[in-house]
Order: structure tokens, then sequence, then C-alpha cells
């Protein structure tokens, strides 16, 4: 039984013999998870659709004419937010020319089985599909990397790597904006892990709905209140097409950790993902806080707070033979990862940036 199946059986149990809490007419076949309301299909179809244009109305997401990029997995956010996106850019007149971009990292047996379901999703929905790759930008594949590396510390390549390769792709497509499928448990877990590493800078941004005016493409999240489990739920009463297997180089424990917190708290007292997100909205950085200035990278011209960018310094430790450079955070003068860089007749810079991937978005 998928996971949406079981979500559907135990929403018609629970609600077999009342009418719709929302139009009271028609019978409900689900329990919302963000209210717990039992309602019908039609309803959750309302009210799902209609939340995600509340908040790009109000939060002034697009502006007529834009052409915006839909970053595409073919997983499950990014399928229903390209299919709900296409929607309600025709319902509502958005005036949106919209493209799916997907980022072929490299990974057999994964990234290429769900490159198939985008590539379904291009004629399905009549999006133009770009494909942009690591092997293309960077010389190495995630598989070449994992080869090298192990699986320790994977995710931190692959997510340096995915944010550039996102930039760089929407720059060939000549769109205004990025859209990302993360969702409100994405984001409540970001906001629960930059608090336990302690990651200031990241945790005053990480609830912007729009981040990356200062760069070069701005980046949204229209799904920045939206459930996960209704994403699942709305993919599967639709019947998308989407590929919904994990990564098979995917052991970043930490954050499954906060991820099952969040789900125990979620079953407990379904409000807390977006209390969480509130609490991170909220949040005062006291003025004497020090946050990175950014720069560009001397090395690539993309934008970093460092010397070198974080994808420069994790290449250039990939090209060496030392790819634990650029890994983790500083370690002192003598720590073992800390790379110097030094101009002649220049004071020594330290190139080790700060993790930037997979949290940044
Ligand atoms: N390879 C990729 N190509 C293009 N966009 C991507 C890619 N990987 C992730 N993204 C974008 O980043 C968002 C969050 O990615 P994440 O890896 O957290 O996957 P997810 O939560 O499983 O989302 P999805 O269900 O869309 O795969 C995705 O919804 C998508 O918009």
């Amino acid at each position: 039984m998928s996971s949406g199946e079981k979500m559907e059986a135990k929403s018609k149990k629970a609600g077999a013999s009342r009418l719709c809490f929302l139009c009271n007419l028609r019978r409900p076949v689900l329990k919302r998870p963000k209210t717990l309301q039992q309602i019908c299909r039609e309803c959750f179809y309302e009210v799902f659709e209609e939340e995600i244009h509340q908040v790009i109305v109000q939060n002034r997401l697009f502006k007529s004419g834009e052409r915006v990029a839909i970053g595409a997995s073919g997983g499950k956010d990014s399928t229903v937010l390209a299919y709900v996106l296409s929607e309600l850019n025709r319902r509502h007149n958005y005036g949106l020319d919209l493209f799916l971009l997907s980022i072929d990292e490299g990974i057999t047996g994964y990234r290429d089985d769900s490159l198939e379901t985008v590539k379904r999703n291009e004629v399905q929905y009549g999006l133009p599909l770009q494909i942009v790759s690591y092997k293309d930008l960077y010389g190495w594949t995630m598989d070449d990397i994992v080869k090298m590396i192990g699986l320790k510390n994977n995710c931190t390549f692959c997510g340096v790597f995915r944010r550039q390769a996102l930039d760089r792709g929407a720059t060939l497509l000549k769109v205004d904006k990025l859209v990302t499928g993360h969702n409100a448990d994405d984001i409540a877990e970001t906001v629960l892990l930059n608090i336990l590493r302690g990651d200031i800078a990241r945790l005053s941004r990480c609830t912007s709905i729009t981040t990356g005016e200062d760069g070069p493409i701005p980046r949204c999240k229209p799904f920045k209140y939206t459930y996960e489990k209704e994403i699942v739920m709305y993919a599967y009463f639709k019947k998308l097409d989407y590929f919904s297997t994990e990564c098979i180089y995917s052991p970043n424990a930490y954050r499954g950790f906060a991820r099952e917190f969040i789900k125990d708290l979620e079953r407990i007292r379904p409000r807390a993902i977006l209390d969480i997100i509130k609490s991170g909205e909220d949040f005062r950085i006291a003025t004497t806080t020090k946050m990175p200035e950014q720069g560009t990278c001397e090395r690539c011209g993309y934008i970093s707070s460092q010397k070198w960018c974080k994808a420069c310094v994790l290449l250039e430790g990939l090209n060496r033979g030392l790819p634990k450079m650029g890994i983790g955070r500083p370690r002192g003068v003598n720590g073992d990862h800390k790379m110097e860089i030094k101009k002649p007749g220049s004071v020594a810079k330290s190139i080790e940036s700060k993790q930037c991937g997979s949290l940044d978005f």
C-alpha cells in the first residue's frame, strides 16, 4: 500500500458516517493533515490550491510577464509544484512563462530514473525542460565523487553543487526567478537544524519565502506553508506521475533525526510545523552577531562570502585528491581541513568557506 493509499484508508474509516466539514454536501474521503478536518476530495483540491494561490499573491512572488524556472527533480514536491503552478497560472492569469529545470547529479539508478519522470512531465504539462549536469559543469558525477570519498559527507558536495547548478541552469534559461518544492516540513526542519548548529546567519534567512535577491537569480518557495502529507495526498488523488525513490546516497543522519522529531511533534499537534516556522520568522538576530559579507568568488565569479566559493573549494579538493578539503568547519590554524592561499605580498586568507549546501535554499 502506498503512503497515499494508507492515508486515504485511515481517513475514510475515521469519517465514514459524516459529511464534508467544508461543503457539508459530500462524503469526506480524507482527514486534512493540517487541520484534522474530515473533507471531501473536491474541497481538498480547492483549499490546497487556494492556500498556495494566497501565499503567492500575499507575498507578491511573481510579476506578470516573468520567466520562471521550476526546479524539477521528478519527486512529489516539485511535480506537484509544476502541476499546481501551471494550473494557477492559467486560472488566475499570472502571465508567467514557466520552465522545468532539472539537475542531473549523475547518480545511476536514481537520478537517471527520476529524469525520465521529468521528461514525461514536460509532455504532460507542456512545459519546456532544461537539464544541466554536474558532469558538464564540474567534470564530476556524484557516482565519481562517492567512489572517491565514500558515503560520508557526500550530501555536502551534492548540496553545494546543486545550488550553483540551479543558478547556472536558470541563467541559461534566462529566467527571472527560480521556484523550488521546499515544503513546510522542510523549512521547520531547517529552522531546527540551524538552531542545533548555532548557525545564526542561516537561521535568519531560512524562513524567507524569497531568497537570493542580491544573487544571480531570486528563489521562491511557494510551498512554504504546505504540509508534506498534503502534497503526498494531492499527488495521490490527482494521480500525478512522480518518482518516489529516496536518494541512494542519502545517509544524512542528523537531518533524519530532526525530520523524525518534527513528524512526532506533528502527530501530537499538527500545528507544530507552522509554529516552528513562525518561531524562525520571529527570531531577532542581535546586532552584535557577526554576519558574513557577500562578495564574489575569485575563481569562478559566483557569489561567495569567502575568497573562493564553496563549490570551488570542494572541486579543488576533488581535483587534488584531497576530498576532505572544505568539509566541516575550520579547526583552528593547524586544522587538517584548512587551506591557505597566499598571494605574493598579501596576507594569507583562508578559503575555508562555511558549509552552504543542503540547508541553503
Ligand atoms: N536534481 C534536481 N533538479 C532540480 N531541482 C531539484 C533537484 N533536486 C532538488 N531540487 C529542488 O529542490 C527542492 C527540494 O529538494 P529535496 O532534495 O529536499 O527533495 P524533496 O523534498 O524530496 O523534493 P522533491 O519531492 O521535489 O524531490 C525540490 O522540490 C526541487 O524543487
